[in-house]
């Protein structure tokens, strides 16, 4: 496939009658990590639910790449605790699938062997993984986590995100995430997009982190994210690319 994977033109989004989404322009590529990063209620999760085709813009395209296939990790999935639901079984909802693409999934997803555990024995690290192992049981060419992460430690959030870049690797597929995280973010993302409703700034981590108006949204305190993110460069084999340096920007609302 070449070109973006999907593209948003100029999407606006309505709830009601009020405007979550406004004049939203985006694309993602195969093989890059764009994570979303905003102000509670800014408008991510719906930004992410748009894309996937279960909100329908009031204005504007979604383009998806024809044949496209994307995995979805929501925010928050309950399981009823008294429910006994294997791994296995949680995986086989809505369609079955066999054990060879099952193995594959928990593999990728940093779980291996675990399919015959109880949903409810995993830990928090682990849950997360079983719903990442769901999301990749069709080979997605794109991923979309809603922040996934929340509520695991610091490590657990690292090793997460590390598995992300993992699986990017291997199959190749693009990333976008909506994430809280803004140290890892910075640490992982090839790209950062702002969001705040509309978009009020994206690019390179280390561009966007001096950016105005991420300052803006996030407060001068995330001058600290910067200078970890400049005093470890190896882990951003991206950030000499000229194509990612630049960040384009508005006066956040
Ligand atoms: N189904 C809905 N009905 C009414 N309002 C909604 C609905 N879904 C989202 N909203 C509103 O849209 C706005 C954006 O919500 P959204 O969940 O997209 O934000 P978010 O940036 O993901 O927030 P958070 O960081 O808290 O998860 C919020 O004000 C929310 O109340």
């Amino acid at each position: 496939m070449s070109g973006p994977l999907i593209e948003a033109k100029d999407v606006s989004v309505k709830i009601g009658d009020r405007r979550i989404l406004d004049h939203i322009e985006l694309a993602i590529n195969a093989k890059e990590i764009v994570t979303v990063v905003g102000p509670n209620g800014s408008g991510k999760s719906t930004l992410l639910r748009t894309l996937i085709g279960a909100i329908k813009p009031d204005k504007g395209q979604i383009k998806r790449q024809h044949g496209l296939t994307i995995g979805y990790v929501p925010q928050k999935l309950h399981i009823d605790p008294t429910l006994p639901m294997t791994v296995r079984r949680f995986l086989n909802l809505p369609r079955a699938h066999d054990q060879s693409t099952i193995d594959l999934a928990l593999q990728r997803a940093g779980i291996p062997g675990r399919a015959n555990d109880a949903m409810t024995a995993l830990s928090g690290g682990q849950f997360q993984r079983a719903l990442m192992a769901r999301a990749l049981l069709d080979t997605p060419d794109l991923l979309m986590l809603d922040e996934a992460a929340q509520g695991l430690d610091q490590t657990g959030v690292a090793d997460f995100y590390k598995q992300i870049e993992d699986i990017r690797n291997q199959l190749g597929c693009g990333v976008l995430m909506v994430s809280h995280d803004l140290h890892v973010v910075m640490r992982a993302a090839d790209r950062v997009i702002c969001l705040n409703q509309h978009i009020c700034c994206q690019g390179h981590p280390e561009a966007v982190t001096t950016d105005p108006a991420y300052h803006a949204l996030f407060g001068t305190d995330t001058d600290e994210v910067l200078a970890l993110f400049r005093h470890d460069p190896h882990q951003h084999p991206h950030q000499e690319t000229e194509s990612t340096k630049e960040t384009t920007n508005e006066t956040p609302t």
